[in-house]
């Protein structure tokens, strides 16, 4: 498998008892919160170069969560290869192809797209050998436990799952007030994080399922399939599960089976 990958190990023993989350905690809501410690946001976290098995996460968020965000330093910190279900959708929409168009059809009305394209899709990008060498960053998959069944056929294994959690409310109003600049790429919030200049304003384009209608529908599909879902990963798969209550303050991660702590802030 891999050239070169990363072994993290913690050094520091601010807090001797980093914050950790059972494989159970994922059932229940209450259980879900992670007792993070003051002291343990000084933890350092090494992390040597050896060659041995690659880093492969699972990312898991309602529309909005901040996944991106996440998402962006984590690859840039380890070096992962970042894969959005959605982004291959909208890739195979842009391509013109025939999976795309069909795909554009569910997409459109916030519903999930079949998985005969998906897992297909999402398989072949993770068998890339791109994806072998560096490891991987899944992101916005699985979102149902058969999407899970069929990867793990196919092989793939994560090492960690991550479900960010926000508010329903919240998750509304980010993903309305959400914009784009189409020549920079950056991501607007007109009332968070509003556009510079009136010459940006002007050409912010919004995602045409960037609607309250959709957003709160796929807040509450996401809300009621997550704790199945993240229960079935983490058994099903026997990696670790972490459940963060606010996705802004996410910063940690301890996988207590495999003692590797990540940090990428
Ligand atoms: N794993 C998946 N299974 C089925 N459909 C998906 C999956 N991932 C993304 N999609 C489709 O693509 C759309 C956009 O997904 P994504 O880019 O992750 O944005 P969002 O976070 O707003 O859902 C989803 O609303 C859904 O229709």
């Amino acid at each position: 498998m891999a050239c070169c990958s990363l072994n993290f190990q913690v050094v520091s023993t601010s807090n001797p008892k980093p914050p950790t989350l059972s494989t159970s905690s994922l059932f229940g809501r209450r259980r879900c919160r992670i007792n993070r410690s003051p002291s343990y946001s000084k933890s350092l976290v090494s992390a040597s170069a050896k060659k041995q098995e690659t880093l492969k996460i699972m990312i898991s968020g309602a529309p909005a969560s901040g996944k991106g965000t996440q998402c962006e330093l984590i690859t840039k910190k380890y070096g992962l290869v970042h894969i959005a279900a959605g982004d291959l959708l909208r890739a195979e929409i842009a391509a013109g192809t025939e999976n795309g168009r069909w795909a554009k059809e569910y997409m459109e009305k916030g519903q999930l797209v079949p998985n005969e394209i998906v897992v297909m899709m999402v398989k072949d990008r993770l068998s890339q050998p791109d994806s072998d060498e560096k490891g991987w960053l899944l992101d916005g998959y699985p979102r149902s436990s058969s999407q899970a069944t069929a990867l793990k056929e196919f092989g793939f294994q994560p090492d960690l799952f991550i479900l960010l959690e926000v508010p329903e409310e919240i998750l509304v109003e980010r993903v309305v007030g959400r914009r784009l600049d189409p020549v920079t790429g950056k991501i607007y919030h007109l009332k968070y994080s509003p556009p510079e200049t009136e010459e940006i304003a002007a050409r912010l384009t919004q995602r045409f399922d960037d609607t309250e209608e959709k957003a709160c529908k796929a807040a509450f599909e996401h809300s009621s399939t997550k704790c199945r879902v993240s229960a079935f990963i983490v058994q099903r798969y026997d990696c670790e599960g972490m459940w963060f209550t606010l996705s802004s303050q996410l910063r940690y991660v301890f996988a207590t089976k495999k003692q590797k702590c990540l940090s990428w802030t």
